[in-house]
This record gives C-alpha cells, structure tokens and sequence, in this order.
C-alpha cells in the first residue's frame, strides 16, 4: 500500500499531464517572443521619422538570423545538450529559462533605447545599435529557448516513454504553436494599441516569460519528488541508466539514421519558421493585405497545428507509420511553396488554402519527427541527441532568414511606397520550394534507413507486451 502510494507520481496520469502543462507553457511563453518580430516586419522597416526603426529587408533578415549566432557558432546548443544530459532537466530548464529572460530584456533594451543614430562597423557591414543590441539578446534568447525545447523533449520522455508519448510531444508543440499563433497573429494589433509600439509587445513577451519561469519551478518541485519516491521504492534490480560519455557524441554521429534525422529536420524547418518570419509581409506585397492584419492569415498555420500536432502524433502512438508521415509532410510542402511562387495566384482565398495545408503539413513532419529520434538513439545520450538535431537545424534558422532578406532587397523590389520597397516574392518561394524537394529526398533516405536497420520508425508507440520485446529486440539491433 505505502509503496502504491509512494510511485504514485510517476504512474499517475494526472501528474504527467500536469507536467506536460506546466512546461508547455513555458514553451508557449518561449515560442511568443521567438516569432513577434514577423509582424512588425513593417513597422521596423518604416523610416524612423515615421515611427519605425528605418530598417532594410536585409537588417531585418539579419536581425532575425541572430537567433542561432550563438548556438551555431559557439556550440551553445550542444554545451546544452551535454549540460542536460549531465545536470538533469531541472538544472537545466531553470538555466535556460533564465537565459531567455536576459537575452529577451537585452532585446527590448536594444529597440527602445535611443543611441543617437550611431553605428559600427564590423566585419566590414554597418550596424546601428538599436540592430546590434537587439540582435545580440535574441541571440542569446536562442540560445536559451533552444536549450528549453530539447530539456522539454527530455521531460517529455521521461515521463511519457511507454505511454502516450507522442501525443505529449505534440501536445507540447501545440501550445508551443499557440505562443507563435499569438506572436502572429495579435503583436500587431498590440503594437496599434500603444501607438505603433515595437517596444511594448517586446515588454509584454518579457512578463509573459517571467509567468513561464515560474510555471518551469512548479514542474522542478514535481519532478523532485518524482525522483525523491521512485528512488524510496527502487528495489535495486533496476537497470540503472549508463551515464553520459562525452565519446557518445561520436557513437551519436555515426549513426546513419542520425544524419537522415538532423537533414530532414534542418530541411523542412527551414521552409517553415523562417517563411513564417516573412510571412505577414508576402501577405501585404502579394495579396494586398493590410499591414495590421498581416498576421491573420499566417497565423491560422500554427493554430492549425494546435489541433492536428496531437491528432498525428496519436495517429503514430497507435498505428505508426512515422517515416511515411514525413515522406507525406515533404511533399505536400513542395506543393504549398510552389503554389505561393506562381505570381498570378494573388488572392488572399488562395492564401488561406495555402497556409491551411501548410499547417497540416507542418503537423504531419513534427509529430512524428521528434517522438522518431528516442527509436534511433538510447536515452541517456537523448539530450545531447537532441541538442545536435536542433544544431543543424539552427544553422538553416540562422541562415535562411539572412539569404532571403539579401534576395529581398537584391532582386525582389518592385516600387517603393511610403519609404518603404515593395516585394515581389517569387524568388524566395522558389527557394522555400527547393528545400522541400531536399526534404523529400532525405525523407525517402530515412525510410529506407529504417528498413535496414529496424529502428521501428513504422512502428506504433503504444504496444502490446509481445510486441515490446520485439521492437526492443529490432531497437537494439539497429544500434550495434
Ligand atoms: C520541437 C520543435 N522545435 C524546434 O525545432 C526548435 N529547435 C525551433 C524553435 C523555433 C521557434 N520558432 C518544433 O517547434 O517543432
């Protein structure tokens, strides 16, 4: 009975789904700064006299491309991913919720501040400081919203493995969706409210994650006493959990399957978050919108993603088929992006149709990408995993935002109309284009890597007994 009742955490439903809130949220908090900029896109590019901070189409892709400065070129990412692995998920989400609320601050500092119009020179470019300052904290909140989203992937294993775990992890990117539905969807209208402010959403963002770090300290107490009853009711046959090695890295990427993840992954994101970066203002330059709606349309993506998320990642709990899914989700986004390259498509109807299937494609690839990675790669080494997945991936986070804004302003202007150009969008939709046929073809690679290897990629997640130990049996096969 006293034993009953000490694992009750750990068995209890109720105590993972609070789980899964409370770090959700912190997410959503996350996830609401890291796209809140899109929509101002506008605003930062009007002439400072007319309210704006007088950026260029390329300032503005540099600005956003300093998401992943740190985590690309200092390895920030993966620091992180062996911190998690060798500090645990409460150390580690505290850290990184922290780091988050200073780069975010930084960033507010940077946009609201006057620096008398000054500038520097480095590496040869000129940067005003509202763009270096703001720059330089949210690439320091990359850094730590970064590290949150993989310490919640763990989270999420640890108490979901075995159970609904893919619903959990499309759950929590449900919410996570909902913060950049909102980023998108209503900073504009935030901004309007106080007088075309670009500073005061930035502000809001802040307290909002202040709300988040306190969210991520109630999961810490939780988990604490997790650990606390699972370790009063161990018996001492338990398996106990390999520590990390830092030779595991090498283990981790030699791994075919890795590599197949991490390219799918850099691939598709690629043609997702940063198009959402330029979203709201390919709705204004080709389907007339205006600048304060701008963010209606593409914000219904991720809201699209709050009900199908999950939906998809049951679907792979009970019936698998995750390498299919993905092999789905790649070629409905050639379709979308090709569809948004044809110039004479140019009615918002035609939008709405597009951004709604890029949603369920954007659903599709997600849930069953990361609930994919723990088939590939043991847990103790899931973290740093994790961490060098996300890796990749910023480097087209960082990459494409910045090559799109140079081919904005390079080859896409098409007037100019209160100070400001106007875009033809063709060229980077072709270039979105190109990354889903990319995605596709690594996607057909994966598929047939599972074949090979047995990772159970086609597997259901939820299983019977029986079949535990022989997709256990096909796990570790794939491993040696
Ligand atoms: C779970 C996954 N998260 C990521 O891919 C992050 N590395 C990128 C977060 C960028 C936020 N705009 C996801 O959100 O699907």
């Amino acid at each position: 009975m006293t034993e009953q009742i000490q694992r009750k955490l750990s068995e209890s439903k109720t105590a993972r789904w609070a789980v899964l809130a409370l770090v959700a949220f912190t997410m959503l908090c996350g996830y609401f700064i890291t796209d809140m900029m899109a929509p101002l896109q506008d605003l930062l590019q009007t002439p400072v006299d007319g309210g704006g901070l007088g950026w260029t189409a390329n300032e503005y892709g540099k600005f956003t491309s300093a998401y992943g400065w740190f985590n690309v070129f200092f390895l920030m990412l993966i620091f992180g991913g062996m911190i998690l692995d060798k500090m645990g998920v409460r150390f580690t989400g505290v850290m990184a919720t922290s780091i988050m609320l200073v780069g975010v601050f930084i960033k507010w500092f940077g946009v609201s501040h006057d620096f008398g119009g000054e500038t520097v020179s480095i590496f040869g470019t000129e940067w005003g400081y509202p763009l270096l300052v703001a720059s330089l904290g949210y690439a320091l909140f990359g850094v730590g919203v970064e590290i949150a989203g993989i310490t919640v992937s763990k989270i999420i294993v640890k108490w979901f493995k075995g159970k609904e775990m893919a619903l959990a992890m499309g759950l929590e990117m449900a919410c996570a969706r909902i913060g950049t539905g909102l980023a998108i969807g209503i900073t504009p209208l935030l901004s309007r409210a106080f007088g075309n402010s670009i500073s005061m959403p930035i502000f809001i963002g802040l307290i909002l994650l202040c709300i988040g770090l306190i969210s991520f300290i109630v999961f810490v107490v939780m988990d604490k006493r997790r650990d606390v009853e699972d370790a009063a009711a161990a018996t001492g046959e338990e398996e106990a959990e390999e520590p990390f090695r830092f030779g595991d890295i090498l283990d981790i990427i030699t791994l075919k399957g890795f590599w197949y993840m991490a390219l799918l992954c850099v691939l598709f994101y690629s043609a997702v978050f940063p198009f959402l970066k330029y979203a709201p203002n390919l709705m204004i330059n080709k389907f007339g919108i205006d600048p304060e709606w701008s963010g209606v349309i593409p914000a219904l993506l991720p809201f699209g993603n709050i009900l199908l998320t999950p939906f998809f990642g049951n679907l792979y709990d009970r019936k698998g088929k995750g390498a299919t899914i993905m092999i789905i989700g790649s070629v409905m986004l050639i379709f979308i992006h090709c569809m948004f390259s044809i110039p004479m498509l140019n009615n918002w109807i035609v939008a709405l149709c597009l951004i709604i299937l890029l949603g369920i494609a954007f659903s599709l690839v997600p849930s069953a990408m990361w609930p994919s990675v723990p088939k590939i790669i043991p847990e103790n080494k899931l973290g740093t995993a994790y961490a060098l997945i996300f890796w990749v991936q910023n480097w087209g986070l960082m990459g494409v935002p910045y090559m799109i804004g140079i081919v904005l302003d390079k080859y896409c202007i098409t007037g100019m109309v209160d100070g400001k150009p106007t875009y033809n969008y063709m060229i980077p939709m072709m270039i979105f284009t190109c990354f889903g046929i990319l995605a596709l073809f690594i996607s057909l690679l994966l598929k047939r890597e599972d074949r090979i290897k047995g990772y159970g990629l086609e597997l259901p997640n939820i299983q019977k007994d029986a079949d535990i130990v022989l997709a256990e049996e096909m796990i570790g096969e794939g491993q040696r």
